[in-house]
């Protein structure tokens, strides 16, 4: 039974709950189907455990901005604490207090101090971009997003790159990949205590890969050697008895970092690119634009975005279409609270769908399609409407976002500037449909690449 004044929601039945109302391989559509019916907020059984899914940016909003601290937790019950429990000591899956706050103030720390702002960020995205456009040179082109990505995120946290074709670094990304799949689908969402065998035996398989990359972590990333962060910011604390931190603190906080700076960034390039191909109008245009800012420059530098006003449009489209972290990182509230005149009690699961404000209806001049306007005004000039959110909202919004938006720019603005990228003649219609997961994810595609004359 529903608790008092609670969101509406479907019928549950007994163990499973709503599960029964969500399809394994996507449930977004499943969640857009219930929106219609039950509005911008709604609850939902996983298990036995409920859930109140957020639609649209006023509720989003209302929740995530003006009760901030109400829905800043995290749920600390789910499958993957059951099976890892580690998890919850990085970064993105610890719950609201002390510990959170001082690992989120010092993650930001940690990119501003190694360069985000400053020219040296920019200068090791624009190194890495050297082997990316190696790669696609010589057509080998596979995984380059999640490679370059992973790189510049290693370089902050390791203080080193690693080659493309390192064993491990290659496992780290594809445990990277194959976790975003399992880890926001509806098994996954249930509480540990409804079906543990079943997750157990699901997630062991995928996480036993994980188990050997916190060693590696261990072993690579908290080695003082090369590790910028133990010297800088783990030593000087290791007798402050207020720290929360830990060496063992330090290998998890690397690992979120990792994850959350790969799969993110690299799968927007990816479906990014995909619509870039196959709208080679829009891609021309970008190009001319980049042509003319650059002339008579080597390279692109992050302020030149601000005389880019198409390119920008054209990124922020990418990022809206691509939706690339549909429903956030699951919320928690932290007290009994209301939104929208529901009642949600402490300890609820909250879910802020993301993708339901990135297509939302009046929000956007064009929610459905591929149409950098959204991002222009009449006089051509860049805007941005409040509706984007792919970053989510309030004190959990992600803290990657100046480098994210950094990588997205400079490679954008590099690879077209020196490639033109065409669908293949062959390649028979463009199939746009994601595949789901904490990340949604392009079906593989090909891509031809030729190199375009310097202007
Ligand atoms: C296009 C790229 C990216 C997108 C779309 C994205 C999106 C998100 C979203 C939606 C969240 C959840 C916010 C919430 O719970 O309300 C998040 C959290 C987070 N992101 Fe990102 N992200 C991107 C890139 C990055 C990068 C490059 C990094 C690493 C430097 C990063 C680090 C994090 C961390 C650590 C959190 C957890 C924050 C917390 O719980 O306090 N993200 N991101």
């Amino acid at each position: 039974r529903r608790p008092k004044n609670f969101p509406p929601g479907p019928i549950t039945l007994p163990l499973l709950g709503n599960l029964h109302n969500l399809s394994l391989d996507n449930p977004l559509q499943d969640f857009e189907r219930l929106r219609l019916k039950y509005g911008n907020i709604y609850s939902l059984y996983l298990g036995s455990k409920p859930m109140v899914m957020l639609c649209g940016v006023q509720a989003i909003k209302e929740a995530l901005v003006n009760k901030a601290v109400e829905f800043a937790g995290r749920p600390q019950d789910m499958y993957l604490h059951l099976i890892y429990i580690a998890i919850s000591l990085g970064v993105i899956l610890a719950d609201y207090g002390p510990r959170w706050k001082e690992h989120r103030r010092f993650a930001l720390m940690t990119l501003r101090n190694f360069g985000l702002g400053k020219q040296s960020m920019e200068e090791r995205i624009l190194a890495e971009l050297q082997h990316t456009s190696a790669d696609l040179e010589s057509s080998i082109g596979k995984l380059m997003f999640h490679n370059a990505s992973s790189n510049i995120i290693c370089q902050v946290l390791f203080g080193m790159r690693f080659d493309y074709n390192d064993w491990t670094m290659k496992e780290i990304v594809r445990c990277f990949t194959e976790n975003a799949k399992l880890a926001n689908g509806p098994w996954a969402m249930v509480t540990a205590d409804t079906f543990s065998s079943v997750f157990r035996l699901q997630s062991c398989l995928s996480l036993a890969g994980e188990g050997c990359f916190a060693t590696t972590y261990r072993s690579v990333g908290c080695n003082g050697k090369v590790n910028p962060l133990v010297h800088i910011y783990l030593l000087p604390r290791s007798n402050d008895p207020d720290s929360t931190f830990s060496e063992d603190l330090l290998s998890m906080y690397s690992l979120d970092l990792h994850f959350a700076g790969t799969d993110t960034t690299s799968n927007t390039l990816l479906t990014g690119f995909l619509y870039l191909m196959t709208n080679p109008d829009i891609q021309e245009r970008c190009q001319a634009e980049i042509d003319r800012v650059l002339e008579g420059k080597d390279k692109a530098c992050f302020e030149d975005r601000h005389n880019m006003p198409y390119v920008q449009a054209v990124i922020h489209e990418m990022q809206r279409i691509a939706n690339t972290v549909p429903l956030s990182v699951f919320h928690n509230t932290t007290k009994d609270t209301e939104v929208m005149g529901y009642t949600i009690p402490k300890g609820t699961m909250v879910i802020p769908n993301l993708s339901s404000v990135l297509s939302e209806e009046g929000q956007w001049k064009f929610p459905r399609g591929f149409h950098p306007e959204n991002f222009l005004n009449d006089q051509g000039e860049f805007v941005k409407p409040e509706a984007f959110m792919p970053f989510s909202a309030g004190p959990r919004m992600c803290l990657g976002e100046g480098l994210a938006r950094m990588e997205l720019f400079l490679i954008t603005v590099t690879l077209l500037r020196k490639f033109k990228f065409i669908w293949p003649e062959d390649a028979g219609e463009p199939d746009y449909t994601p595949v789901y997961g904490v990340t949604l994810t392009p079906k593989p595609y090909f891509m031809k690449v030729q190199l375009r004359e310097m202007h």
